[in-house]
């Protein structure tokens, strides 16, 4: 049993000072006044004890005696409670009679379980759950669920924008900074279950004796929280770490030194979780350099972890300047043909949609195309093309639209192919790249919290639905006034739209400004590798406008499965908001809207500039119910959101007038 005093204890090396600098994230349920109420704990193991430290912080007295028990404790089993679909991270939260006691059971076949339900319990009293009526049972539906931090050994965070890395690899392994718990701590209140901790574009020191050690340190810190550790691995790692003249996947001397390497980080780390790999792509050593497939580098490494119950991540993410071929196509003419080629410890790593996360992608075509391989999703969540920390857009719909997409085999979503039930996979995963760095907000700002939250949720389960999850973390984050929380959810739910309106609608995608991705850049056309030109991407002319990817053009759509693909080759029977994704059409072109495409285009960059001006005016209203820091902060982000919205519309709008030389419709604001 544990009190109050205890609890404070735990969590006093970890709990910072109570400013009001969005540090809390969305766990802010505090010591209720009162009577704490009794949380037995039946069993024992680090995991357990935090569940009941977090149960025992935080909840109401109403709540009377709390019971944390495995489903194989005898009184528990004698209760025949539903528990064996639960796996060993589901939870079941249920009024029972334990022995000779009511009490409200925490159960599950995993410790695991055990904080998750705590945690669920938790989260359910702060959103304005009942305590008398409580029934909770959840059990994840994807069962990797990973944070990938592009953090450097530098300190720098590639695409970071909420400071420096969380990681101080300098005084790791020694020095194990509270933040790290409490990362750990926020990360296992949404389910996450592994955390990537080195940037994809790996050097090969991260695997050297003195990485591993600082690994295994955060490993240490992570593990009770129920989170493994992986690395990225740099596939070149035998020539600059080993001597070795190669690296290619066949040599066997290669094959014996990535399997010593394993051995020694799971001598380090005996829960390592296993690599992640970015090869032969934007310049990352790879076996193509070797001839051999992405299939021989992935079994490879898979070999190595094997014996130690690891696995292996290898992304999909391959597109060649030398190759002439529509990048949006060449992940897939390099994967699909490999599909079942991959060991069955191997996850292919394939990111929402075939470019590379903007603001509104069509799902990617290997979904649904490699049936016999689990696929990986990787989500982008911070926002390096949805204007960095400064812009706020809720990613919930974007995460959402992508899950939901039908595949086009039966009734098969996105959802469908990354839980990998239906095909049976042992393996399942979805990827985050995170917005995590040492701001004391974590993300950058308080509302791109939400999109690290929204993932952790839609990890566990990817059927949940965005505006629920923005209210559960708005409730949780601002407290369960209607008055604030209905607002909040409104911007929200506005906001990627929003963004994708004044960066480019209707499909339009990568006209950003170059290098940084800040601000628009639609007129960019020298780069050196074409298809970084963002020319590349909108094709505009005097007469149209958009990337053809049908038949007549690179034929990208041929890639989807037949009804799918049927349908984008019609741009009549394509969603008007991926047409000039699929489409090159003219700029006169009748829109639904009964507009033309060009006034149509217009009427979406205004509708955007428009919509954060609602979103700020909203926000000011709130400024009575809104502590001033995350207030303020907040505020003076959005008036910078409202007038880069307007530098987007403006000078993209000049930029396609020089092209089309057009005028703007009537009823337009003019540029400023
Ligand atoms: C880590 O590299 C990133 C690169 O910064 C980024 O611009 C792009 O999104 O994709 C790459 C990738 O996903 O590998």
């Amino acid at each position: 049993m544990l009190r109050a005093a205890t609890m404070a204890l735990l969590l006093a090396g970890t709990a910072p000072a109570r400013a009001e600098d969005g540090y809390r994230l969305w766990l802010r349920a505090d010591v209720p006044a009162g009577p704490i109420p009794r949380v037995t704990l039946r069993g024992d193991g680090a995991t357990l004890r935090l569940a009941a430290a977090e149960l025992s912080h935080a909840l109401p007295a109403a709540i009377g005696g709390v019971t944390l028990a495995l489903a194989s404790d005898p009184q528990v089993t004698a209760l025949r409670l539903p528990t064996a679909t639960l796996g060993d991270e589901g939870y079941l939260v249920r009024r029972v009679r334990l022995g000779q006691r009511d009490t409200l059971l925490i159960t599950g076949n995993g410790e695991r379980g055990l904080l998750y339900g705590s945690f669920a319990l938790l989260r359910h009293l702060a959103t304005g759950g009942s305590a008398a009526t409580v029934a909770l049972a959840s059990a994840p539906r994807v069962k990797l669920r990973v944070l990938n931090h592009w953090d450097n050994l530098d300190g720098s965070v590639e695409r970071g924008y909420a400071g420096q890395s969380l990681w101080d690899w300098w005084t790791l392994p020694d020095f194990k900074d509270p933040r790290y718990t409490d990362y750990a701590r926020a990360n296992a209140s949404i389910g996450i279950n592994g955390t990537v901790l080195n940037n994809v574009n790996a050097k090969a020191d991260s695997l050297t004796p003195r990485y591993i050690a600082k690994a295994a340190a955060l490993a240490d810190v992570f593990r009770p929280w129920g989170i493994k550790v992986y690395l990225s691995a740099r596939f070149s790692a035998p020539i600059e770490l080993g001597g070795l003249k190669t690296a290619d996947p066949r040599d066997p001397a290669v094959a014996a030194w990535w399997k010593a390497k394993a051995d020694e980080i799971y001598r380090a780390i005996p829960d390592f979780g296993g690599f992640l790999v970015k090869a032969n792509s934007e310049g990352q050593p790879g076996p193509r350099d070797y001839g051999a497939s992405h299939a021989d580098g992935a079994n490879m490494l898979a070999a190595a972890v094997r014996p130690h119950g690891g696995i292996v991540m290898w992304r999909a993410f391959v597109y060649a300047d030398t190759d002439p071929e529509d990048r949006a196509k060449q992940a897939y003419s390099e994967f699909k043909p490999l599909d079942g080629k991959f060991a069955d410890n191997v996850l292919v790593q394939v990111k929402n949609g075939a470019i590379d996360f903007q603001p509104r992608e069509p799902f990617h075509p290997l979904f649904g195309a490699m049936p016999k391989t689990p696929l990986l999703i990787e989500f982008q969540i911070t926002k390096e093309y949805l204007g960095f920390a400064t812009h706020l857009a809720y990613l919930g719909p974007l995460f959402t639209e992508t899950l939901d997409a039908r595949t086009g085999r039966g009734a098969e979503t996105v959802a469908d192919v990354v839980d990998g039930i239906a095909e049976q996979h042992a393996l399942s995963g979805m990827a985050g790249v995170a917005n995590i760095g040492r701001d004391r907000d974590w993300s950058g700002s308080t509302f791109n919290q939400a999109n690290w939250y929204a993932f952790g949720r839609l990890a566990w389960d990817p059927t949940l639905d965005a505006a629920a999850l923005a209210r559960e973390w708005a409730r949780q984050t601002f407290g369960t006034d209607p008055r604030v929380v209905e607002p909040v959810v409104g911007m929200m739910m506005a906001s990627r739209e929003a963004v994708v309106d004044y960066t480019g609608a209707l499909g339009l995608a990568h006209v950003m400004a170059t290098g940084h991705h800040y601000g628009p850049g639609p007129w960019v056309s020298d780069l050196k590798r074409p298809e970084w030109n963002p020319v590349y991407y909108h094709r505009a002319d005097k007469q149209g406008i958009g990337f053809d990817r049908t038949r007549s053009g690179s034929d990208a759509v041929a890639q989807y499965a037949p009804d799918v693909a049927k349908r984008l080759a019609d741009p009549a029977a394509t969603p008007e908001r991926e047409l000039l994704w699929f489409h090159h059409v003219a700029w006169d072109r009748r829109m639904s809207s009964g507009k033309t495409l060009w006034d149509e285009l217009v009427a979406h960059y205004d509708r955007g500039v428009a919509a954060v001006g609602t979103m700020r005016a909203t926000w000011e209203r709130l400024r009575p119910l809104v502590d001033a820091e995350r207030w303020g902060k907040t505020a003076t982000y959005l008036a910078v959101q409202e007038r880069e919205s307007r530098w987007w519309r403006d000078a993209s709008l000049a930029y396609w007038m020089s092209v089309n030389g057009r005028a703007l419709p009537a009823g337009a604001t003019p540029p400023e």
